[in-house]
């Protein structure tokens, strides 16, 4: 009796004025047993049980599971209501889409983050790394071993993709995280995209939106955090050039920066690797130096001329001409903006859609601009030379021949117009009309100048012309230097008679014990070389003797094979060798490709050139392409 009054009592205060014994005190006469009874089916019966058997009122519990629900719900409507009136009113926030390379930027510099990384929702991606990229990677570095017996383990890369470490970057979703002292939201979510692809096709395409947020009224945290993550981005970049080309078609359509993607990332190629006459170098970089200086733009406003400037590098193949250009954009940072146009499906309008959305300062480089197959249009005169002599025909009398004629040409012109897409006087105009952009350093590379129209090379179009040649004697010289000259100090792993315990030894050692070595004045020149690890077993002094001498004939062939040589010495068989090589015959290409099948073995290259000439001389006086010396 005690225990049920203690439950009405309970019941009461939860649910004032309704008494479960008797419901008097509620003016409807309903209590939330009456109500569960009515709404769960087979209620009462479970109720009445539990009620008679252990004393236990579950209406109680049930109500108070329903009341926490019920809070719940309120509390989250009332937080959601709150958020986005603080949000609205009191946070600021910034999107970014993927289509802008400010996305990249961020999600590399979130995967960093410590607070990101420690997340429960992560993506997992594969970096992409380039080969120059491979030295600063975390996976081992292969080697090219040799075993007691002698045989060669050859270098190999089948498990690098496997051993690579993924980058962890936010999954789809919120997340938040601190940075110097500010809290950061970050909301990242993919949108679909109506894609027209034309010809009624249409697609839904994924993009992805990053939003960043902070609590305040300014936007400058975010601003700030978006720089830094820029400067983070290109602070492993800064000695990179960056080389893009326009986006895919679908892509491009949308206009913006997201037309141009970029495509590889190199090393910058340093301006004294490119074998030219010191003077024409200089020129070309105080022109372009005195170009890009911000003080230019402004000179160039006040007097009217559109702020362009265009180079073209003439030349045979081979001769440095894009190798100029990449150590140009190295120079200025620049990044290159390589256009074909005997791309298919680049049309005039979208290649001077590509030139607006360029970068304010930047390198725009038309390689072989000769074969790129631009068509003229035929000219007023072009037109009346086509047309009959009055004398012969009368002018007004109606000519069937002629008007087959006339279809045949246009049909012949839109076939070709429609496989090449760009004509000349559509090209001039992107280059400099009216609405051309300006700003950038246009680079066209070229084999036969003689072929060019003129209008596309006068000045205004193209401002400075580079000749390029086969190599002189003094380039000779100097590719032959380059080749040998000295590069990282290096050391060798090898594995000591005494046990399979690796050792770094040192390089010379190993040589005297092998390959010979020049080392007049302690200088040595040396190309970087490939580790190598010779393995002994347990047998001890004997085989690594085999292997020490097993090595000095592998370095022989092997590409790893290197001989120091004095810088004296050098100079002395770079001229040696220059004699033997006729001037302006050869490429630069041609005899770094000759050099580079010799490149840790200055004196062999000396010994066979002489024999290279000879057939190479021959291969060219017959005219042809396939070499027999190499
Ligand atoms: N003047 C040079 N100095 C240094 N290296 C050169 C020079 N000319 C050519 N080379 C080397 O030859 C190779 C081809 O050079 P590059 O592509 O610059 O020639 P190119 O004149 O642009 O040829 P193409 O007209 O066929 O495009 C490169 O590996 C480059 O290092």
């Amino acid at each position: 009796m005690r225990q049920k009054m203690a439950i009405n009592q309970l019941l009461e205060t939860a649910f004032p004025g309704a008494n479960a014994e008797n419901g008097s005190s509620n003016p409807v006469g309903i209590s939330p047993t009456t109500l569960l009874e009515t709404f769960v089916p087979g209620y009462g019966p479970i109720h009445k049980f539990l009620l008679f058997t252990f004393g236990f009122d579950v209406t109680v519990l049930v109500t108070f599971g329903v009341v926490c629900w019920l809070s719940a719900r309120i509390f989250r409507s009332a937080w959601g209501v709150l958020y986005a009136l603080v949000s609205s009113n009191y946070m600021a926030e910034i999107t970014v889409s993927s289509t802008d390379e400010i996305h990249g930027h961020l999600i590399a510099f979130l995967a960093h983050q410590y607070k990101i990384n420690s997340s429960r929702r992560l993506m997992a991606e594969t970096p992409s790394k380039s080969a120059w990229e491979l030295d600063s990677e975390d996976t081992e570095t292969p080697e090219t071993t040799v075993d007691a017996e002698g045989n060669i383990k050859w270098l190999n890369f089948s498990n690098q993709e496997a051993k690579s470490q993924p980058r962890f970057t936010p999954a789809i979703g919120s997340h938040n995280f601190w940075h110097k002292g500010t809290y950061f939201q970050l909301r990242r979510k993919e949108v679909a995209m109506f894609d027209e692809l034309g010809g009624g096709a249409a697609a839904f395409k994924d993009k992805e939106l990053l939003t960043l947020s902070c609590f305040g009224r300014s936007t400058e945290p975010i601003k700030k955090l978006i720089q830094h993550a820029k400067a983070h981005y290109h602070l492993g970049h800064n000695a990179k050039t960056v080389i893009k080309r326009p986006a895919p078609k679908d892509m491009r359509r949308f206009g913006g920066r997201g037309s141009w993607v970029k495509i590889a990332e190199r090393p910058c190629r340093p301006m004294k690797t490119v074998v030219l006459d010191e003077e024409r170098k200089l020129d070309v970089l105080s022109d372009i130096n005195e170009y890009l200086n911000p003080a230019t733009a402004r000179w160039y406003a006040n007097r009217g001329i559109p702020y362009r400037r265009g180079y073209l590098f003439y030349g045979p193949p081979g001769t440095g001409k894009t190798s100029l250009t990449f150590a140009l954009a190295g120079v200025f940072g620049l990044d290159i903006h390589v256009v074909s146009l005997l791309e298919p499906t680049l049309t005039e309008e979208e290649l001077g859609m590509l030139f607006t959305n360029l970068p304010a300062r930047c390198i725009v480089l038309l390689e072989d601009i000769d074969t790129a197959g631009l068509i003229r249009e035929p000219s007023d005169s072009d037109e009346k030379s086509g047309q009959p002599n009055e004398g012969e025909q009368g002018s007004t009398d109606f000519n069937v021949a002629n008007l087959t004629k006339a279809l045949k040409k246009a049909n012949q012109l839109s076939e070709e117009e429609k496989k090449k897409g760009i004509s000349l006087s559509g090209l001039l105009n992107i280059i400099d009309g009216v609405a051309s952009h300006e700003g950038r350093v246009l680079v066209m590379t070229t084999n036969h100048p003689e072929k060019l129209d003129d209008a596309l090379i006068r000045p205004g179009r193209v401002d400075h012309q580079v000749a390029f040649s086969n190599a002189t004697q003094t380039q000779i010289r100097e590719l032959f230097e380059r080749m040998y000259s000295n590069d990282l100090p290096r050391t060798t792993k090898l594995i000591t008679s005494s046990g399979s315990k690796e050792k770094l030894v040192d390089e010379k050692k190993v040589q005297a014990n092998g390959a010979a070595i020049v080392n007049g004045t302690g200088h040595t020149l040396t190309p970087p070389a490939t580790p190598v690890t010779a393995t002994s077993d347990a047998n001890g002094e004997a085989k690594s003797t085999v292997t020490f001498n097993h090595y000095a004939k592998i370095v022989e062939k092997a590409p790893s094979g290197t001989q120091d040589i004095s810088e004296s010495e050098l100079h002395r068989i770079a001229q040696l060798f220059a004699d033997q090589i006729p001037s302006d015959m050869f490429s630069p290409a041609e005899i770094q490709g000759f050099l580079l099948k010799r490149k840790k073995d200055p004196r062999r290259a000396l010994e066979e050139v002489s024999v290279w000439v000879e057939g190479m001389v021959e291969v060219k006086r017959k005219g042809g392409k396939l070499v027999n010396v190499q």
